[in-house]
């Protein structure tokens, strides 16, 4: 589970006008949102090998790189983005990920499935069932996968964009959610409840470290309280428009 590298690009000067699936439109600062992406890089950057990836300027949804691909062992699944507003973002990561040495899949073209909704730990790998992600991607990703013979999940995901934005993984192998967003808590081995939204997303960075939002002060303390170390980051401009800390980065771990 170490971190080895982390894939990530940099926002476009129209982030504003990111798609919106559950909130409404908010205003974004263009320079407050590339500061608060520098701050996560920089963040990261203490604990792996941050690969900045050619920026798409003219994509507004480019700087949520985890919805383009999913990395499992040295196999690299680029997915299906849902709206084609975003599909354009697949070519420069799957160019950077095939000059890393990962083995290519694609899934076919009827299929959908987006990277904010694979959630992984340990063997087991559990895909939400959005608005954005269907069966077919989940098969698709159970053949891409198939060589490593990982426990594949499905989980319906109806109140939030993707399942990793209602739920992730703890180091210790717990997950963390908000009761009202989160999937049905018998897809789980168990949850600990977030008192905020933005809570229950976590991108583990090694040992018992956590990185998370800024937004949510009260989960950080309970985290604390629970004996991980937690790092947060403001992120209130990718969260308007519905991003968080897991899909800023493609975390390629050993
Ligand atoms: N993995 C993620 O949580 N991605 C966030 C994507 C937000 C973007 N505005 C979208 O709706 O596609």
């Amino acid at each position: 589970m170490r971190l080895l590298k982390a894939l990530v690009r940099r926002p476009s000067p129209n982030h504003q006008n990111g798609l919106l699936t559950h909130l409404k439109r908010e205003e974004t600062d263009p320079a407050l949102a590339l500061a608060q992406w520098e701050d996560y890089c920089e963040i990261l950057r203490d604990y792996t090998e941050v690969i900045e990836v050619e920026p798409a300027p003219n994509y507004a949804d480019s700087v949520y790189i985890e919805d383009t691909a999913f990395v499992y062992g040295n196999t690299a699944v680029m997915t299906k983005l849902r709206y084609p507003s975003r599909q354009p973002e697949h070519a420069a990561v799957a160019e950077t990920l095939e000059g890393l040495g990962f083995e290519m899949k694609r899934l076919a073209d009827w299929a959908y499935l987006e990277g904010g909704d694979i959630l992984k730990f340990d063997d087991t790998v559990w895909v939400g069932l959005s608005t954005r992600s269907d069966m077919e991607g989940v098969e698709w990703l159970g053949k891409a996968l198939a060589a490593y013979e990982p426990t594949i999940i499905p989980v319906p995901v109806q109140h939030a964009l993707h399942l990793k934005s209602a739920i992730t993984a703890l180091p210790d192998g717990t997950f963390l959610a908000h009761p009202a967003y989160a999937p049905p808590e018998s897809y789980f081995p168990g949850y600990r409840r977030t008192p905020e939204f933005e809570g229950s997303q976590v991108v583990l960075l090694g040992g018992d470290t956590v990185l998370m939002s800024a937004s949510a002060p009260q989960t950080e303390a309970m985290l604390k309280a629970d004996g991980f170390d937690v790092i947060t980051t403001p992120m209130t401009e990718f969260e308007k428009t519905e991003g968080c800390v897991t899909c800023l980065s493609i975390r390629i771990r050993e």
